[in-house]
């Protein structure tokens, strides 16, 4: 672990990779290439490299684990970033920045955890071949949520398959025949996608494309009895590759590492199954915030309605105002103190869970927007805001009217927010949305949502439409929320409230 320091003398940088490794790395990196490979890890992206690979630096660091990585990406277009990883013989710097109960914490830490690289689309049968060796044991992942989705495929094994489920079910199906359906063949997966009941809903898909695949119904009962498919939930702020101070960073490091990969302190990994399959991968045992539990849903809830929902009603808001980083927000005098009080007065109070964990939480979350290492951008975390709206929000809307008989102030102004955010135009395919300066902004989300805001907004520009048709519209419109927003009480005359202020604004 190397601690970075101000200024030291300038250095020669020479590409990161084995060739570049002083001796004490040199031999923990040749350690780890002679291990046999025992994870499978679909995801090159940044996520996965600031904590799951991360944790298994841990594991190795403390000789806790002797397995190795090979790493997958999922869709063609991460082919550039692997064979980035390849040039680096798999080695880059975690750097893990901020401020944890009061003490500053700056470190780069070097990772070598991969192995083996495979670029599917180019070495499917290489792909297909790991799932034949007897020592793999884990499969992780991270593709998004949009990667965590059924997509029908024709069966058509010699070519790679597109999604994330199918190539994985097929993965299965290989390794069904190379052992034998031997129970013991059986693997532990981990999707660390942000999808509720992750391991449950891959296990899902699977099965589907063995129905549509006609795989036998044996391959299916193995696939359901001797795999493990785990629900977990993952919390660590991830920015990855820190552009503004990559040049310093290097030149401290006194190499070049294009993978530098930029994380909090703060990580939580809660994964749903039997506290003895620590021994399997014993993330527990290294003494990481790693825990086995026997239900996942108050980790989830606590976390994507404190969390999530905070970071999303302060993008729409802080986007709207000209900010760029959570941190800004956070600390701005009036929209801080705005945030805050969504999160203690609004959210907290209407979780279903202990009050003093949750304000506990709940602190420690502001603590870590407030990281001053951390260049959290804000366009990164609104985009597809209205799903992730409806996810994380609009729960809590509801609860709090139910409880209190009142709308809650902020989470109201920030509906009206993201509202306006999306009073958008068509530029060279991509939305433009105006801040209440008037200043463009991009705004990424689903097309189709987005051409019935621009449709909705340009009528009421144009005078066909009055303002409170537009609120009426949009909160009645089932494919956004899932049910008709106007039937909550006073919200479409609050939301009509905020937004007129915006307008004299
Ligand atoms: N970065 C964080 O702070 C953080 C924290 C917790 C969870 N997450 C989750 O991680 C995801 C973003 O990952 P990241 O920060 O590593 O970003 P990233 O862009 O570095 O990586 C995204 C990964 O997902 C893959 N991917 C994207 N769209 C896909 C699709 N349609 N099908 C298959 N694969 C696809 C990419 O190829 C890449 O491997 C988010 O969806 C979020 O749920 C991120
Ligand atoms: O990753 P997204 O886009 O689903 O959401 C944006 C952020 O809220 C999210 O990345 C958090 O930083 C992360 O979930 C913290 O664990």
């Amino acid at each position: 672990m190397l601690t970075i320091t101000s200024d030291q003398e300038p250095l020669q940088y020479p590409l990161l990779n084995k060739n570049s490794l002083k001796a004490n790395h040199l031999s923990q990196y040749v350690r780890m290439t002679e291990y046999p490979v025992k994870v499978l890890q679909i995801g090159e992206g940044n996520f996965l490299r600031g904590f799951f690979d991360w944790m298994m630096g841990q594991l190795h660091m403390r000789g806790l684990y002797e397995g190795s990585i090979a790493v997958t990406q999922p869709r063609p277009t991460g082919a550039a970033k692997l064979q980035e990883l390849q040039r680096q013989d798999g080695l880059y710097h975690a750097i893990i920045r901020g401020i944890q109960q009061g003490e500053r914490i700056e470190e780069a830490e070097l990772i070598a955890g991969f192995s083996m690289f495979i670029d599917p689309y180019q070495e499917w049968d290489t792909f297909l071949g790991l799932s034949a060796s007897p020592e793999l044991d884990i499969i992780v992942s991270n593709t998004t949520e949009a990667g965590l989705a059924y997509q029908f495929s024709s069966w058509n094994p010699d070519k790679p398959i597109r999604s994330y489920p199918g190539k994985l079910t097929l993965f299965l199906y290989h390794r069904y025949v190379a052992f034998s359906a031997h129970p013991d063949s059986g693997l532990m997966i981990m999707p660390c996608e942000l999808v509720e009941r992750n391991g449950d809903r891959l296990q899902e898909i699977v099965l589907q494309h063995a129905e549509d695949w006609n795989l036998p119904e044996p391959f299916k009962r193995w696939v359901m009895e001797h795999n493990l498919f785990l629900n977990s939930l993952v919390d660590r702020i991830v920015t990855g590759f820190p552009q503004a101070e990559a040049e310093s960073l290097n030149k401290q490091l006194g190499v070049q590492d294009k993978l530098l990969t930029a994380a909090e302190p703060y990580y939580l990994w809660a994964i749903e199954g039997d506290p003895a399959l620590d021994g399997r991968l014993p993330l527990k045992q290294a003494g990481l915030n790693v825990h086995w539990v026997a239900d996942l849903r108050p980790f989830q809830l606590r976390k994507v309605r404190i969390l999530n929902g905070a970071h999303t009603l302060l993008a729409a808001i802080g986007l709207l105002h000209g900010f760029r980083e959570v941190r800004e927000v956070v600390q701005h005098a009036e929209l801080g103190a705005r945030v805050r009080q969504a999160v203690m007065e609004e959210i907290v109070p209407v979780l279903p869970l202990d009050t003093d964990e949750l304000k506990r939480y709940a602190e420690e979350v502001i603590e870590r927007f407030l990281n001053p290492f951390i260049q959290h951008q804000l366009t990164d975390i609104a985009m597809n805001s209205l799903s992730k709206f409806k996810v994380r929000l609009i729960p809590t809307l509801i609860s709090y009217r139910e409880r209190f008989g009142v709308l809650p102030p902020i989470l109201t102004e920030a509906l009206a927010s993201l509202i306006r955010l999306y009073n958008v135009h068509e530029e060279d395919g991509r939305y433009i949305g105006r801040r209440l300066d008037g200043m463009d902004l991009v705004v990424r989300d689903d097309a189709a949502h987005l051409r019935r805001l621009q449709q909705l907004w340009e009528q009421v520009e144009q005078g066909e439409r009055k303002l409170s048709e537009l609120v009426d519209q949009v909160l009645g419109d089932r494919e956004l929320w899932d049910s008709d927003l106007n039937e909550m009480d006073g919200l479409g005359d609050a939301i009509m409230a905020h937004l007129l202020t915006m307008e004299r604004r």
